[in-house]
């Protein structure tokens, strides 16, 4: 007996010192060790406060910037959306580390530096953190965007096809398809009124990339497919409130009155999920269909029956769709929204952008042939991405010690790229940096410099780029040759950042119909 309570006491000593050390190297030793390779560098930063950092720094700050709406529609809005880096960068040159929480982040302006970061050979030692992941992983989990090193790889190679060439084409029907719907609905919206109706168009536009990135997953399922997105939108808001604490020393552990909920909408997702992989399986095995679909989900389900050293199990499927769902649905609403919103108070450009429309596609929506022939459009939707890039941020983490330029990055390090005060930069930009000139981008090239890093840039860039410009093509092209856009006078200026940059209140727009 006495043997046995000494082999529990010693088990439970031996755990109690593993978890001592583990939360001493996590929370002070690994950090003071990156804090000094970085000072010897010459790379200084705030102070940082045990175990929160500058975390109380930050929210003051933000929370003070964005206590009040904008008193005019001005883009210039780095001070408000990242007061910090304002602040810092003034103190510290624009390479500074400050600390979130106990993990150390090097603030990294130099477009050189990132465009090397970001390249081939830095992509499978950087990747994302575990705050990262943990904050994520009951909602979008494995999938593509939280996926490092092989594995990233694999899932990588295995989706990209389903967003190039001709897949990336027959999406097109969905979207023009899924448009004239919500022009109908708008159209109605505005009779009722009388011909001249204010709409808050950015719900409009969330329900209309929603139900296109619906029918690209599912394709027939898609019905269903809304339904699951329905779940996710709420799982994506509880998850985010409930990761608010991971950073604190087993912040995990801490019990959240959200994880019930959570739990709970994870399981009806699932079974969702489920029904429609059930009904795919079926089909194919009766011999009713040749495959599993032809949307994104078809291609992942085909994948489960592939005897490779790595396959997709059915839990990474499921993590995939949800991946798909939140990286393409509200980024390019946002997208969308802050262009309306920019045609809306600058009706010369918007004028400019419907007789290209009309000029090339007359009132039928575009065909895929025309749509590089939308340069003026094209302008105008880089020019959002530039004043309003739906990521303001890119976070990676190095995970070994690194060269980049003449910087040694130690291994643990977050590397924090500020895309919105790199897009506001009057070194890059000039000093209408902050103004709505989508003539800069008549020169192609400057889209494609270094210094325009809307959806990142290298071999992990954004997976749905082309998808994306060309579905803001098609609905904006849709839209223009529909109604005339004028902003109202309700429409109150508060872009505010919550994991992406959205106007607080929405976007009020009065809409005019200009054909019956
Ligand atoms: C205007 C719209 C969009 C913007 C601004 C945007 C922006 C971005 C950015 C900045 C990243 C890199 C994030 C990071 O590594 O931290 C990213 C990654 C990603 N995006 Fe997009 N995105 C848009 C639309 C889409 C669409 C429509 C899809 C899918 C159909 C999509 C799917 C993804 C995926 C799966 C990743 C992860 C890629 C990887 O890690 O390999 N995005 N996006």
């Amino acid at each position: 007996m006495a043997t046995a309570v000494a082999a529990v006491i010693s088990a439970l000593a031996f755990f109690l010192l593993a978890a001592a050390w583990s939360i001493l190297s996590s929370y002070y030793l690994t950090p003071r060790r990156i804090r000094l390779a970085m000072e010897k560098q010459g790379v200084r930063g705030p102070k940082p406060r045990f175990l929160v950092g500058n975390l109380p720094d930050i929210a003051a700050l933000i929370t003070k910037s964005t206590s009040a709406d904008m008193p005019a529609i001005d883009h210039n809005i780095v001070g408000r959306l990242l007061p910090h880096y304002q602040l810092w960068s003034k103190l510290y040159g624009k390479r500074f580390v400050f600390w979130y929480g106990s993990e150390p982040r090097l603030c990294l302006t130099d477009t050189e530096l990132i465009k090397e970061f970001l390249s081939s050979k830095y992509v499978q030692i950087s990747g994302k953190s575990w705050l990262q992941l943990q904050g994520s992983k009951h909602f979008i989990g494995q999938g593509l965007l939280m996926a490092n090193g092989n594995k990233w790889l694999h899932q990588r190679h295995v989706v990209a096809p389903a967003f190039m060439g001709e897949k990336l084409k027959n999406h097109m029907g969905y979207m023009v398809e899924c448009t004239k719907k919500t022009i109908s609905a708008l159209s109605a919206a505005v009779a009722v009124a009388g011909g001249n109706k204010e709409v808050e168009i950015g719900e409009y536009l969330t329900r209309l990339t929603g139900d296109i990135i619906s029918r690209t997953e599912f394709d027939s399922s898609y019905e269903k497919g809304k339904q699951i997105f329905h779940f996710l939108t709420r799982l994506q808001s509880l998850t985010a409130q409930s990761s608010r604490h991971l950073w604190i020393p087993a912040g995990r552990f801490f019990p959240s009155k959200f994880r019930r909920e959570i739990k709970s909408l994870k399981k009806q997702v699932e079974k969702l999920l489920m029904e429609i992989i059930d009904s795919r399986r079926d089909s194919k095995e009766i011999g009713r269909s040749s495959s599993y679909g032809k949307g994104l989900l078809g291609m992942l389900l085909a994948e489960t029956y592939k005897k490779e050293a790595f396959s997709y199990t059915l839990e990474l499927v499921m993590d995939e769709c949800k991946t798909f769902f939140f990286a393409g649905h509200e980024t390019s609403a946002l997208l969308l929204t802050w262009t309306v919103m920019l045609l809306a108070t600058n009706p010369e450009w918007q004028e400019k952008a419907r007789s290209e429309v009309q000029q090339i596609c007359g009132y039928q929506p575009p065909t895929a042939d025309q749509l590089p022939k939308l340069t003026l459009l094209q302008m105008i939707i880089n020019e959002s991405l530039r004043l309003y890039p739906p990521a303001t941020l890119l976070p990676r983490m190095a995970f070994e010690d690194m060269k980049l330029g003449d910087l040694n990055i130690p291994k643990g390090l977050s590397i924090w790229i500020p895309v919105l005060a790199i897009h506001h930069d009057e070194e890059i930009w000039g000093r209408d940096a902050h103004s709505f000139n989508p003539d800069r981008f008549a020169a192609r090239s400057f889209a494609m410099t270094r210094h325009f890093l809307p959806f990142a840039s290298g071999p992990r860039n954004c997976v749905g780029q082309a998808y994306a410009m060309m579905e803001a093509k098609v609905i904006l092209a849709m839209l223009l040759t529909s109604f005339s856009f004028t902003i109202s006078e309700n429409y109150r200026h508060a872009p505010v950042n919550v994991l992406t940059l959205k106007p607080k209140h929405g976007v009020l727009v009065y809409l005019k119909p200009l054909r019956n």
